[in-house]
């Protein structure tokens, strides 16, 4: 609802003065004496930041006097105060969506006597006021809503069930479209999503697109059988995800889950292979929480638990984290040293990204390489797996690079989610078990390697080896605190020696999309950098615990810098069992058996394009086939841009000529256009339609009057037929003065909940500026998402530009 829009709730009895409402969102209740009403699903939504202060201050909540901290929103007050409030998409570590409007409570300001109802996880706390969670009305709003979400799901589990029934019945699979689409997208290695459990709360796409910088997946497009639209409505497997996990972290309702391999391992441990574990630095502090155990898991006890489900040797990680910094210390000086110019100063190193394999595939390739030897066993008898903070892990152990003889390195790898889950469904007490310790020779590990589970852990424990082989000195201070915490972006400058190292952590894949444009376009200069794309590190990783918590990845970190700080060895290059890895096998970092088994090289993967056409609307396919015939609305012309530059001499003619340009994707940008033909025409001009794919770009400079209608598509591109155009407007060979004949105004027809909202007609709007034209009236930005879609913009819009370009004409020299 706008601001000003006034629900007034009294005594059980609704009454809603809202004049205009729109049909979706009305629904009728019972108010307490059982009298049918209207009841507006639109909400007051107090604009967040708009508290004058934030400080103590009296409010009452259900007729209770309390003081809380004004400025904060509704429901983090409630929830502090335990106060039930349901919610879905509501989460304490992501933007405020209001989708769900499951946290409706009732409130007013002190002296006010109405009551009105709004989203707490979208309104501030302020002084004096008094809030309610508790009435007819909010008991009918949720019932109401719990039954659309219910609804949607029921009606996705009957279409699932009559794909199942309909197995064999291939002419009603068509026709029900089932043949073409599953209920369960299984198209990725990492992640599944089975939309029968989806309760629409769009968690995913908020974390997708504010938190991993990804922006996979969408609710434009949705249909009540596919609520989730993927990346170019593809399945995930075809979109650019990476597998980080972080919708399967956030999705309150299980739809989104990581492929459950346990089953897998099952077979393996069935099967009689020896089974080995390895244990990440972060799920050690994960399995704890995933178990329910609010104080942690003794650090011991995961080896225990590990070998009470069925392996027989447990591994940690954390020695391949002090690995990793063995070869990757010693990659980082080798590339320094030799990129030192004579005067001292060193080269650009971030176009090379370290070739060091990750821990977890370094314990795999040594498990199967160097422990099966001492074991006297084939690779192919092992299963190794991996017990994983991350869902992307899943993926890597598949890359093809990632095999020794054909043989993964990496059989299977179980989030701290899955494994906790397995524990628990075997009936294993963590109380039942005693501590064990890991086994070795891949078993101990300095604190250095622990600091892996942590954003900033790998750039602290690379420095703490790194500036000692540099500078063949002992470290003054072993922690980096420049380096700790957990924003998304920390820079710092470390002195070894007379070595000036620059050094960046990034974590959270927004954050690394950001450094990555300050790095290609030069804004940013670093000479090592550690990324993780998962916000605070592996703490936070998509195989992790699911948590409400808002201060849950402060909790972890302390944990680790706690594990960092208690073990004796605290280098990565002082844990003994490294040094004698290399004297009994590998030789020395970077030697030829280190490469093979221990590196990596990368291949670019194919980035998803577009598909080419997305099935325009018939009536545009009219207009592309036939330019300049009569439409079926039996009025309009369309003609190419040669026709209409060839006027130039009608003086009188020319200022009432308007060329309407659009490019749409899907139809609408194109009925817009139609609708500004239709004014024109009433207005006296004399208006042509023309498809800005299809123009004669030589007669473009010499448009004198113009309207242009453009959609925004696939993250901020121009609709489809119109891209060559695009690509040819923005080449810098365009004279600065090349549009000046032309007065021009945009109308945008986009979608604000795409980060890019009209990214391609603000681009326009600006390039014709650039170029010389003349703007008539500001750009108009439709948004889909405004509750009247595009029309009120749309009027305001047309109305300015009508009452400016008369105004807008050159005014003729006189004599
Ligand atoms: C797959 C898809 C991607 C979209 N991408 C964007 C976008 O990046 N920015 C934006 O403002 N709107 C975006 N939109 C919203 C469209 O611009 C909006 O639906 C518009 O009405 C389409 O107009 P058209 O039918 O003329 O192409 C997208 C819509 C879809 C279905």
């Amino acid at each position: 609802m706008g601001a000003g829009a006034s629900a007034r709730y009294q005594d059980g009895d609704y009454e809603d003065d809202e004049q205009s409402r729109d049909e979706e969102g009305a629904a009728s209740v019972c108010d307490d004496e059982g009298s049918q009403g209207t009841y507006s699903d639109t909400f007051d939504e107090q604009c967040l930041g708009q508290a004058a202060f934030s400080g103590p201050c009296k409010i009452t909540i259900n007729g209770v006097e309390c003081v809380v901290t004004s400025g904060k929103l509704i429901l983090e007050v409630l929830r502090e105060r335990g106060v039930p409030i349901p919610s879905l998409c509501w989460h304490p570590r992501l933007p405020t969506v209001g989708k769900c409007k499951l946290c409706a409570v009732e409130m007013k300001d002190g002296h006010s006597p109405d009551w009105k109802k709004a989203c707490a996880c979208a309104s501030v706390i302020t002084p004096d006021m008094q809030i309610r969670t508790e009435s007819q009305a909010l008991r009918q709003h949720l019932a109401e809503t719990l039954k659309k979400i219910a609804h949607g799901q029921a009606e996705r589990g009957l279409f699932d069930k009559a794909v199942h029934h309909y197995n064999d019945t291939p002419d009603l699979q068509r026709l029900f479209g089932l043949a073409r689409h599953s209920q369960v997208d299984n198209s990725n290695q990492a992640i599944v999503l089975d939309v029968e459990a989806c309760t629409e709360c769009s968690r995913c796409v908020t974390v997708c697109r504010e938190v991993s910088g990804m922006n996979i997946y969408s609710m434009v497009g949705a249909t009540a059988e596919f609520p989730i639209v993927k990346q170019y409505g593809r399945l995930i497997g075809d979109t650019e995800c990476v597998a980080c996990g972080q919708c399967a972290v956030f999705c309150p309702s299980g739809a989104i889950q990581e492929q459950n391999d346990v089953v897998a391992v099952v077979q393996a441990m069935q099967a009689g292979k020896v089974m080995v574990a390895g244990v990440a630095p972060a799920t050690r502090i994960g399995l704890g929480e995933q178990l329910g155990l609010a104080g942690g898991l003794g650090y011991n006890k995961v080896p225990s638990l590990l070998r009470a489900l069925g392996f027989q040797f447990v591994f940690d990680t954390n020695f391949t984290a002090d690995l990793t910094i063995m070869e990757e210390g010693h990659e980082l000086l080798g590339r320094i040293q030799a990129a030192v110019r004579p005067n001292g100063d060193f080269v650009m190193l971030l176009p090379h990204l370290s070739t060091a394999r990750s821990p977890q595939q370094m314990l795999g390739s040594l498990v199967k390489n160097y422990f099966a030897r001492k074991l006297g066993r084939r690779p192919d008898e092992i299963c190794y797996v991996s017990i994983m903070p991350c869902t992307a892990k899943k993926q890597e152990c598949k890359r093809p690079q990632l095999r020794t003889d054909d043989v993964p390195d990496v059989d299977y790898v179980l989030t701290v989610r899955e494994t906790g889950d397995w524990i628990r469904a075997k009936g294993i007490s963590p109380d039942a078990v005693s501590e064990s310790e890991y086994d070795n020779p891949l078993g101990t590990h300095s604190g250095a390697g622990q600091l892996f589970g942590v954003s900033g852990g790998v750039m602290e424990a690379a420095l703490r080896t790194a500036y000692e082989l540099q500078t063949h000195e002992t470290l003054p201070k072993l922690t980096f605190h420049e380096i700790r915490g957990l924003e998304g972006l920390r820079t710092s400058t470390v002195m070894m020696g007379s070595l000036e190292l620059r050094v960046a952590v990034v974590s959270g894949g927004a954050a690394v999309r950001r450094l990555v444009d300050d790095i290609l376009s030069n804004r940013a200069h670093y000479h090592f950098i550690e990324v993780m794309f998962c916000p605070g590190g592996c703490l936070g990783g998509g195989g992790m615990p699911r948590s409400e918590n808002p201060h849950v990845l402060e909790t972890r970190a302390a944990r680790i810098y706690g594990l960092d700080e208690r073990n004796v060895i605290r280098k990565s290059h002082e844990n003994p069992q490294i040094r004698a890895l290399y004297e009994d096998f590998l030789g020395e970092p970077l030697s030829p058996l280190a490469h093979r088994l221990l590196h990596t090289t990368y291949t670019p993967r194919p980035v998803p394009k577009p598909p080419p056409v997305l099935t325009p609307a018939p009536t545009a396919e009219q207009f592309f086939q036939h330019p300049g015939s009569i439409d079926d609305e039996g009025s309009i012309r369309t003609v190419s841009a040669t026709d209409e530059a060839e006027d130039e001499a009608l003086a009188a003619r020319e200022a009432k000529k308007l060329s309407i340009f659009y490019a749409t994707q899907t139809g609408n940008a194109l009925a817009v256009a139609k609708l500004v033909v239709k004014s024109a025409r009433q207005l006296g001009y004399d208006p042509v339609l023309l498809d800005l794919g299809k123009i004669d770009r030589s007669k473009f400079g010499k448009v004198r009057q113009a309207v242009f209608v453009v959609s925004t598509f696939w993250d901020g591109h121009f609709p489809e037929h119109a891209r060559g155009f695009w690509d040819w407007l923005s080449q810098p060979f365009h004279d600065r003065r090349y549009l000046k004949l032309m007065r021009y105004s945009v109308f945008g027809l986009g979608n604000s909940t795409f980060e890019l909202f009209n990214h391609a007609a603000r681009c326009l709007d600006k390039r014709l500026a650039e170029l010389g034209a003349r703007r008539v009236s500001p750009i108009g930005d439709g948004d889909y998402e405004a509750k009247d879609k595009y029309r009120g913009t749309f009027r305001t819009w047309m109305k300015t530009f009508w009452k400016n370009l008369p105004r807008s004409l050159p005014v003729k020299k006189s004599g």
